[in-house]
C-alpha cells in the first residue's frame, strides 16, 4: 500500500514532478553558490582580522573546517566537553570554530554578569539564533532585539508579575489533579501496585495544558488525548530540528553573521531539515493565535470583564500604551507560539530531572514528602483544601530539591553571543595563558562570537563547593554559598539566563513546579525501575532525557502510591 506522501505524488503528472525537483536544484545550487562566495569572503576576512582570543588556551581544533563544533555538537551526553574543557583549561578558554574562526567560550561569573546584566544589547544573538526564533514565531519577544526588544518587554512583563501568577496556582493544581488521577487508576488495576512509565510524557502534557489555560484560555487537550492540531504537529520539534544537525546545516547557518539581514529573508526557502519543520510549527501557531486575539480584542472593546490568562492581559496592557510604544497585531499573534515552546517543555524536563534524582535519593524523597504532609494538617487544620502560595513557599525541601535541579541540569546548557563592539570582558577568575601569564580581562573585537556555557558556571566548584558536581539540595537549605558574584534571574543560577534578555517565565515555571512537585510527592512515591538503563542526556537545544541505545524522550521510572 502507498503511504500518503506516495499517493500525494501519484496525483502529479510526472512534468510537474521534473519541474519541482528542478526548482528545488536550482534554489540548492543557488544557494550552494553564495555560500561558497560567502566562505571564500569570510576565510580572507578571518586571515587579516586582527586576534584578540590567540593566546588563550583551549581545545586543539579536530577539523580543519569545523574545529572543535562538530564534536561539540556531537557529543555523547550535553555538558560533557563543556565540563571536560572547564577541568582542563579553567573557567574561561578559546574554542576552534567552522573556518578558522575563534570562539571565546566562558563560565566565568564576571564575565557572564558583563555579557548578560551590565553590556544591555551590545552582545546581540547569533544570525542563526535569530533567524531560527524568526522563522518559528515570527517577530515575537525572543527575536526582538534593541529598542524593539524593551517595548515587547515592557509590554509583556506586566503579565508576569507574581500578583499576576499567583492567580494562576488553582489552575495549576486542578490539571496536575486530572494526572494525579489518571496514575491512581491505572496503579489500582495493577495487582502489583507499582507500574513503570515514562513521567517525561506526562509532565509534558500537564505542563502544555497548563500553558495552554494559562497563557491563552486555549485547550491543547493533551491530558485528554483529544489533541488540538497545534499539538500534533508541535511534539517533538526541539528535539527533531536540535539534535546532531547535519554537517552542511552547520555550515550553511555559520555563513549566515555574514549576510545583510534582508537576504536572510530567503532562509523561509531552504530545503534545511529544521527551517521546514519550524516553518510548519509557525504556521500553526499562527493561525490559532490570530482567533485567540481577534476574540480577547472584541471582549475588551465591548468593556466585558477581562479575563486572567496571559494573552487577556497583554490585550489589556497594549490597549493602555501609548500608540508608539504598542506591540502591532502580528507582534501580539507571533507571542504565543513564542510563549507555548518556551513555558512548557522547558519545565516539565526540569521536573523530569528532579523525579529522576528522587529516585536515585530515597531518604530526600521521604524529607520532602513529611514536610508536605506538615503543611497539608496545617491546611486541613485551617479549612482549606489547597495549598497557598506561602504554603508552598513554607516547603523549605522541596524548594531545595528545585533549585538544586535547575543547578545540576541546566536544560538550556548555555547560550551564544556577538560583541556589537569592541569590547573588554572582565574575569573574575583569572586564566593562564599558553605562554603562562595570568589573564584578567579580554579583549573583544565587534563581530566576535563568545559562547556562554551555563551548565559549567552551574558547577563551577568555586562557586558552588567541592562537591558541585553531586546532586545535594542541602546546599539550599540553611547556611547560605558564599558567592563573590550575583549572576541570573533566580538564585544565582545562569539556568533562566541573565540580564534584559533573561527568562520572562523563571517566576511562572518555579511557582508551576512547586505546585507540580507537591500534589505528585503527596501521592506517589517514585524508584529506579527493575534493571535500571543507563540514562542520558540529549545534546538537544533543551537537554532532554534518554536511555542508552534507544530512541527518543524517555525517563522510565518505578511509580508507586503513597499511603
Ligand atoms: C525551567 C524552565 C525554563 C527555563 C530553563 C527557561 C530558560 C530560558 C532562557 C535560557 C531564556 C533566554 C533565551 C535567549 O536569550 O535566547 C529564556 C527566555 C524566555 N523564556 Fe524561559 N525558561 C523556562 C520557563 C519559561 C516559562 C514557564 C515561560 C513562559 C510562561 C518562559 C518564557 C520565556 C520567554 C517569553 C523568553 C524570551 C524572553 C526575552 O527574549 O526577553 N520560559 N528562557
Amino acid at each position: 500500500m502507498l503511504g500518503p506522501a506516495a499517493s500525494v505524488a501519484a496525483l502529479r503528472s510526472p512534468q510537474d514532478v521534473v519541474h519541482q525537483l528542478r526548482s528545488k536544484m536550482q534554489v540548492l545550487g543557488v544557494v550552494i553558490l553564495v555560500t561558497f562566495a560567502v566562505i571564500s569572503v569570510v576565510i580572507l576576512h578571518r586571515f587579516f582580522a586582527r586576534k584578540t582570543f590567540e593566546h588563550i588556551r583551549g581545545p586543539s581544533s579536530t577539523s580543519w573546517l569545523f574545529g572543535n563544533i562538530l564534536e561539540f555538537n556531537r557529543q555523547d551526553q550535553a555538558g560533557d566537553l563543556d565540563f571536560k574543557w572547564c577541568r582542563e583549561f579553567g573557567s574561561t578558554w578559546r574554542l576552534n570554530g567552522i573556518l578558522g574562526e575563534s570562539i571565546l567560550m566562558t563560565a566565568d561569573p564576571e564575565a557572564l554578569r558583563h555579557i548578560f546584566h551590565k553590556s544591555g544589547y551590545s552582545y546581540r544573538k547569533t544570525a542563526n539564533d535569530t533567524e531560527v526564533f524568526r522563522i518559528f514565531s515570527g517577530p515575537s519577544i525572543i527575536w526582538a532585539s534593541g529598542h524593539v526588544h524593551q517595548r515587547h518587554r515592557k509590554v509583556i512583563s506586566p503579565a508576569f508579575s507574581a500578583p499576576q501568577l499567583h492567580t494562576f496556582i488553582p489552575l495549576f493544581q486542578r490539571n496536575i489533579r486530572k494526572v494525579t488521577k489518571i496514575w491512581r487508576n491505572e496503579l489500582a488495576s495493577r495487582p502489583e501496585g507499582r507500574m513503570v512509565d515514562c513521567v517525561h510524557v506526562w509532565l509534558t502534557k500537564v505542563t502544555l495544558d497548563i500553558i495552554g489555560e494559562a497563557a491563552f484560555d486555549y485547550s491543547f487537550g493533551a491530558m485528554s488525548n483529544a489533541g488540538s492540531r497545534l499539538l500534533d504537529v508541535y511534539t517533538n520539534m526541539f528535539l527533531e530540528t536540535s539534535l546532531h544537525p547535519p554537517k552542511l546545516d552547520l555550515l550553511i547557518k555559520a555563513s549566515w553573521e555574514y549576510f545583510p539581514v534582508h537576504v536572510l529573508r530567503l532562509v523561509d526557502y531552504l530545503p534545511l531539515k529544521d527551517v521546514m519543520r519550524i516553518n510548519q510549527v509557525r504556521k500553526a501557531f499562527h493561525g490559532e493565535a490570530q482567533k485567540l486575539l481577534k476574540d480577547k480584542t472584541k471582549r475588551l472593546m465591548a468593556g466585558e470583564e477581562g479575563k486572567k490568562d496571559i494573552m487577556s492581559v497583554l490585550v489589556r496592557a497594549n490597549a493602555s500604551e501609548d500608540a508608539r510604544a504598542r506591540l502591532s497585531n502580528a507582534e501580539m499573534i507571533a507571542q504565543m507560539g513564542t510563549i507555548t515552546i518556551a513555558g512548557h517543555d522547558t519545565t516539565a524536563t526540569t521536573l523530569t530531572w528532579l523525579l529522576y534524582e528522587l529516585s536515585k535519593n530515597p531518604d530526600y524523597q521521604i524529607k520532602m514528602r513529611e514536610e508536605i504532609r506538615m503543611i497539608r494538617s496545617s491546611v486541613t487544620a485551617r479549612g482549606d483544601t489547597n495549598f497557598s502560595a506561602e504554603d508552598l513557599d513554607a516547603m523549605k525541601y522541596c524548594m531545595a530539591a528545585l533549585k538544586e535541579t535547575l543547578r545540576y541540569h541546566a536544560i538550556v546548557l548555555g547560550l551564544p553571543r556577538v560583541a556589537e563592539k569592541d569590547d573588554v570582558i572582565p574575569l573574575q577568575y583569572p586564566v593562564v595563558s599558553k605562554s603562562g601569564e595570568l589573564i584578567r580581562e579580554i579583549p573583544i573585537r565587534a563581530g566576535q562570537q563568545i559562547l556562554t556555557s551555563f551548565c559549567a558556571y552551574n558547577r563551577l566548584p568555586r562557586v558552588w563547593g567541592d562537591n558541585a558536581d553531586v546532586w545535594d539540595p542541602t546546599r539550599f537549605l540553611d547556611h547560605d554559598v558564599k558567592r563573590e558574584t550575583s549572576v541570573g534571574m533566580f538564585s544565582n543560577l545562569m539556568t533562566f539566563s541573565a540580564g534584559v534578555r533573561g527568562c520572562i517565565g523563571w517566576r511562572f515555571s518555579v511557582m508551576e513546579s512547586q505546585a507540580l512537585i507537591a500534589e505528585i510527592l503527596e501521592n506517589f512515591e517514585f524508584s529506579p525501575p527493575p534493571n535500571p538503563p543507563e540514562i542520558l542526556r540529549l545534546p538537544s537545544s533543551v537537554m532532554a532525557p534518554a536511555v542508552r541505545g534507544e530512541k527518543g524522550i524517555q525517563m522510565p521510572l518505578q511509580i508507586s502510591i503513597v499511603e
